[in-house]
């Protein structure tokens, strides 16, 4: 192969150099937020929750202390935390602070975050999400150090909490890129225990091509009916793929399915598995998946982002049931009696001076023997499992230090960041990299800076439809037609068939087209690995899922023909869904849930959006936002449809409304929970990999320059209008959005040929 260390190098330096702005970027994000927001408009944009009290403190894994909050009755109307962006392993602090309506005390408000302990700015306590729901909140903070000052934890009783950057991400990433480009690069050190690369590494720098597939002779699938063709053809590319295999699975397509069978095959050719995903929710779907087949498996990482039917697989409760977890236990119980006594006891008599002091070396000392003792257990448990899961970056964890395995999996891998893969890639000798890199990618907030400094303002004469429109609106829908059996249909089951010497014609044709093998440094670091190997290696390393489960076909039909050259087809189990299958009174409600897409068009309305002052000065972390905007009479237009949906009997949790703007997620949360709680409200990110019954966008853009901010992504559009099983329903401006991108124009004319269009006014 033709890459030379100069180019290797460039590579590994034009990553280091991303993930250094993109490190930055996001400290400065967080530090900028919360020095100039004030804790209310933190809490509106969902990066901090006001207004808490400590309920109780335990002890977790690792002897941390697991700090309990919620928000007290006596102090707000409703016990639920209004919207947020806490997940399980976010990095917070809690500060001191009092009721929601008083501003906590400005000493937490100064405090830098991101930068803040090193400076040694911060005063309040941090910690890392253990647990949320939607009253409470768990941090964990780790026991304070036997060299710190201050001997005991400072939680005060009135506080509130702020989220801030993470950069233990960044850690493990720089540690993985520092040690995959030694590998790669070799040491200069002769006496330098580096190793050489080995083949799957070789192949993921273009020093090698991917070698031929093995022979694996039949497979005996241990789910033969439940298998398409493409899907079937995918475990045999991933079995035989000596190095690297790529599953691209479109939305609904059995990706999780396939790499279930994917994983029992190899459990059962006595592989060690090591199974990551880029987000806990990907590790937890899998998880799911796998825990009927009884194969001895961890779950590592936080358990509270598992759910509860699946705690049994967590590190934690794994290493609860073993006897050495005894031994650990007692020292536990010790550490929480000691603890209590120290908060006061039941009568809330605090133990003072010396006597604290001793108690609080007793407490130390307690939590050494009970890491030590942990320790034992928690490698007894990694050592009998067979199958290991965590996120990319969990499998950076202590636990697996010094593991490797025969082959890694990484579930969605389309939007995971290229370095936090090699965690887990460092790990092992061969790649399953399974995703969709045509749904969003990873979050990068330096790129969208780039991005939006670089947006071009086009101004124009005002182009929203007249109100004359009303005329056509509201048209019989056009079914679409469904989408034709494509080549790729046809060649998955030739290739089924197909003897070996078509297989090895077509993979040395895939893997020496033009500009194979190339290692190009990425423009930005949303370039995943999933994209870099496609492009690398091409057809001959990747099989396509085809067959779509979740929507009905005319939801299909617009991201098939756009997105997946028309080879997304749907099984003829969901084709003709529709929300009016469950209602028995077919004629009455067919007008509203006879159509698969509606379209509610606002051109020429006059619903102009707006800037929601409240939260315009900066970016929110719930969505990549752009000032955030809002379109009140879209939440009118979305709450009327809704109103009706339920009234024709649609259950309120099989209804989600996805919106861009964190503005306008709070104006719909505001408008419709208090009357329909089971809806779910959210950001296009937060949906990605979700599915229901019916799905509202409401696109909130409209406006006289024709800007549509992010709409334009198609990926994210992508993702927004591929969750709804039996009903879509878009709410938007065709008049602004039209004119946002070709794609959006397409979009728009597809709606306008083949959904049920409506005035705005009709809802
Ligand atoms: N071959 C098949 N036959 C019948 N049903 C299938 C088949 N493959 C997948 N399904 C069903 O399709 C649905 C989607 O499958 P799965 O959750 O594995 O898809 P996915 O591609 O992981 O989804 P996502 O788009 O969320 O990533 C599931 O209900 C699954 O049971």
């Amino acid at each position: 192969m033709s890459v030379t260390p100069a180019q290797l190098d460039a590579f590994f330096e034009r990553q280091r150099e991303l993930l250094a702005k993109e490190r930055q970027a996001e400290i400065d994000q967080s530090s900028l937020l919360i020095s100039n927001c004030s804790p209310k408009l933190l809490e509106r944009k969902g990066l901090a929750l006001l207004g808490l009290a400590v309920v109780q403190v335990n002890i977790g894994l690792g002897g941390k202390s697991l700090i309990e909050l919620e928000r007290p009755a006596a102090h707000h109307t409703s016990t639920s935390f209004p919207p947020h962006s806490f997940r399980p392993g976010d990095l917070a602090r809690i500060d001191e602070g009092s009721t929601s309506s008083q501003a906590p005390r400005s000493k937490a408000a100064k405090a830098k975050p991101g930068a803040s302990k090193d400076k040694g700015e911060s005063t309040g306590t941090e910690g890392v999400v253990y647990k949320v729901s939607s009253t409470k909140i768990i941090i964990a903070v780790d026991a304070p150090k036997s060299d710190s000052k201050s001997d005991e934890l400072d939680i005060p009783e009135h506080c509130w909490v702020v989220k801030l950057a993470n950069t233990v991400t960044f850690d493990r990433m720089d540690q993985a890129l520092e040690r995959m480009a030694k590998i790669m690069l070799g040491s200069s050190d002769s006496t330098s225990s580096v190793p050489n690369p080995n083949p799957l590494q070789r192949v993921l720098f273009g020093l090698a091509k991917p070698s031929r597939p093995e022979d694996i002779g039949e497979i005996q699938y241990f789910n033969p009916s439940g298998l398409n063709p493409s899907q079937k053809q995918a475990v045999k590319l991933a079995l035989s793929a000596p190095e690297l295999a790529l599953i691209h699975g479109p939305p609904g397509t059995g990706k999780t399915h396939t790499l279930v069978e994917v994983i029992l095959q190899l459990v059962s050719r006595n592989k060690k598995v090591l199974v990551c995903g880029a987000s806990n929710l990907a590790v937890d779907n899998l998880l799911e998946r796998l825990l009927p087949h009884k194969i001895p498996l961890i779950r590592l990482g936080h358990p509270a982002r598992v759910m509860n039917d699946l705690q049994d697989a967590t590190l934690d409760a794994q290493a609860d049931k073993s006897e050495e977890a005894q031994l650990a236990k007692d020292v536990k119980k010790e550490i929480e009696a000691l603890m209590a006594t120290l908060a006061g006891g039941p009568k809330g008599k605090r133990v003072k001076g010396a006597e604290r002091r001793k108690m609080y070396d007793e407490v130390k000392e307690l939590r050494k023997e009970y890491r030590k003792r942990e320790g034992v257990v928690v490698s007894r448990v990694v050592n009998d499992a067979k199958i290991i899961l965590a996120t990319c970056h969990g499998a950076g964890g202590r636990q697996l230090f010094n593991r490797s395995f025969d082959v890694v999996i990484i579930d969605e891998a389309a939007q995971a960041l290229e370095a936090v893969c090699w965690i887990p890639i460092l790990k092992a000798s061969k790649l399953i990299l399974a995703g969709d890199p045509l749904q969003l990618p990873p979050t990068v907030i330096s790129s969208n800076e780039r991005k939006k400094s670089s947006t071009k303002v086009t101004k124009g004469a005002s182009t929203a439809k007249l109100a004359t429109d009303k005329g056509k609106l509201k048209t019989t829908s056009k079914q679409a037609p469904p989408a034709k059996p494509t080549e790729s249909n046809s060649s998955d089951s030739e290739a089924e068939e197909g003897d070996k010497e078509n297989e090895d014609t077509s993979f040395t044709r895939a893997v020496t087209a033009k500009r194979m093998g190339q290692l190009i440094p990425p423009k930005s670091l949303e370039t995943t690995l999933f994209d870099r190997m496609e492009r690398m290696w091409g057809d001959g390393v990747k099989q396509m899922l085809n067959i779509q489960y979740r929507m009905n076909d005319t939801i299909c039909a617009f991201p098939s023909s756009t997105l997946y050259s028309s080879k997304l087809v749907s099984d003829p189990s969901v084709s003709a869904r529709l929300l009016l299958d469950d209602h028995t009174d077919k004629d009455a409600a067919q007008d509203t849930l006879g159509h698969p897409v509606v379209f509610f068009d606002t051109a020429g309305c006059e619903f102009y959006e707006r800037v929601d002052t409240a939260s315009s000065d900066s970016k929110s972390s719930l969505s990549v936002d752009e000032g955030s905007k809002c379109n009140a009479n879209e939440v009118e237009v979305v709450k009327a449809w809704v109103t009706e949906l339920i009234a024709c009997g649609v259950p309120a949790n099989e209804i989600a409304i996805i919106t861009p703007y964190q503005a306008q997620l709070s104006l719909l949360s505001d408008s419709m929970l208090p009357t329909y709680p089971g809806l779910e409200i959210g950001t296009v990110d937060g949906m990605q990999g979700r599915e229901k019954d019916a799905v509202i966008i409401s696109l909130v853009r409209s406006n006289d320059k024709r800007e549509v901010g992010f709409l334009k992504e198609k990926r994210r559009l992508n993702v927004a209008m591929t969750r709804a099983r039996k009903h879509l329903c878009v709410v938007g401006d065709s008049g602004t959005v039209r004119h946002g991108s070709p794609y959006l124009k397409k979009w728009i004319e597809w709606l306008e040929g083949n959904a049920d269009l409506r005035f705005a006014g009709d809802a």
